[in-house]
């Protein structure tokens, strides 16, 4: 990009140049010959070399004592005043500095850190460029302070919950599952589930705390996708989240009743988000409590289809994830869950064969 830049600077340097020089020539009868013949060679032309090092190597060559006895030659003869010599002079010297700052200017333009509250820049670049950073590099862009996955610790049965086992008790997929009380944009971990609207432009919510936090770029990838039918899911990037990436969701309008329809959407949240993130390999994922806010999904209705739908995709993916982590913001959920988890995740061994 800088190489660009500069060659064209350069063009547009030499071809401003010797326009000037010309007007110069005619008005002096001043004979360029030499100049022309060493900025209209060939690889002058045809590359549109870099005039500053062009310039450089000029002076260093043996064209330039050439141009120097030429020059003396004409000023002492009186043709080519020591002014006008001078005016080629800082001319070229000019046109040097010109193209050497604008290359410098695009490397630091090449160098300029992303900017993630403007929605002016490109998002698929930006988005590209920040998968491409090391986990350090990507903490500087954060819009948000985080919390890393080994600070989310994997659930473990208080002891206390009385839930009758519904599954067998299986100590592996008991490791993928964490209850984490909190704030979901501060975890950095693969991808986040967002409880959205069908426009996929944001709201309030958990959806407004993601698009908060990611930046405008959120939104402008979001409004390419066509917006998002109730129960299916759509991934996008981060931006300035901790986590990589967020799939958006489409939880059932329930508005305290609940019917076949709505169960059936609901679990299809949970199941198409945990399909989309195996679909693009990644492996850690966090839920909101989908639907169970402005939605009006009742939040013990809500807890039995998130648990089910989650332990069934488990056992049948177990090698495809690594954590799921059950992200509620209420303490009333954070009871529900604790006192649920024990019946789809059991940790004592229990009947022989799942509902
Ligand atoms: N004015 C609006 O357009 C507006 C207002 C509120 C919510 N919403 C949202 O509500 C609709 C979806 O309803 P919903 O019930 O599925 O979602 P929701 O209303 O966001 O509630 C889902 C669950 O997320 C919980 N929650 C809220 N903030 C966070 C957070 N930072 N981290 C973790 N959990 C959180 C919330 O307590 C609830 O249990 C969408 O339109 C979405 O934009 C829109």
């Amino acid at each position: 990009m800088a190489f660009q830049l500069s060659k064209l600077a350069a063009r547009v340097s030499v071809s401003v140049l010797t326009r000037v020089l010309e007007k110069q020539k005619v008005s002096r009868g001043v004979d360029f010959s030499l100049f022309h013949t060493v900025v209209n060679s060939p690889p002058c032309a045809s590359r549109a070399i870099n005039i500053s090092a062009r310039s450089e190597r000029f002076s260093s060559s043996s064209a330039s004592s050439k141009w120097r006895a030429w020059s003396r030659d004409r000023v002492s003869r009186g043709a080519f005043s020591r002014r006008r010599s001078l005016a080629v002079l800082l001319g070229t010297v000019s046109v040097s500095a010109a193209v050497l700052s604008s290359s410098a200017v695009c490397a630091m333009a090449a160098r300029s850190p992303l900017n993630l509250d403007s929605d002016k820049s490109d998002w698929k670049e930006v988005k590209k460029e920040l998968l491409s950073m090391s986990l350090k590099e990507r903490r500087e862009m954060y819009r948000t302070d985080y919390i890393s996955l080994d600070q989310v610790p994997v659930w473990k049965h208080s002891g206390t919950a009385s839930a009758k086992p519904l599954y067998k008790a299986n100590d592996e997929l008991n490791q993928k599952i964490s209850l984490f009380r909190g704030d979901i944009t501060k975890l950095e971990i693969d991808a986040l589930a967002n409880a959205a609207n069908k426009t996929l432009l944001g709201g309030g919510g958990v959806d407004g705390a993601i698009h908060r936090g990611a930046g405008p770029l959120l939104r402008k990838e979001c409004s390419t996708l066509g917006g998002c039918e109730t129960g299916e899911a759509k991934i996008t990037g981060a931006y300035g989240l901790p986590a990589k990436y967020v799939i958006h969701t489409v939880g059932p309008i329930a508005h305290g009743t609940v019917g076949e329809t709505e169960r059936r959407a609901l679990r299809d949240c949970y199941y198409n988000c945990l399909r989309m993130a195996t679909e693009n390999q990644l492996r850690t994922v966090a839920f909101p409590c989908i639907s169970t806010g402005v939605y009006g999904y009742p939040p013990e209705q809500a807890v039995e289809v998130a648990l089910k739908t989650v332990r069934e995709y488990l056992e049948d993916n177990p090698a495809q994830m690594d954590r799921v982590i059950f992200c509620v913001f209420l303490k009333s959920d954070e009871d529900l869950y604790k006192s649920r988890l024990p019946a789809y995740f059991p940790q004592d061994a229990f009947p022989k064969s799942k509902l």
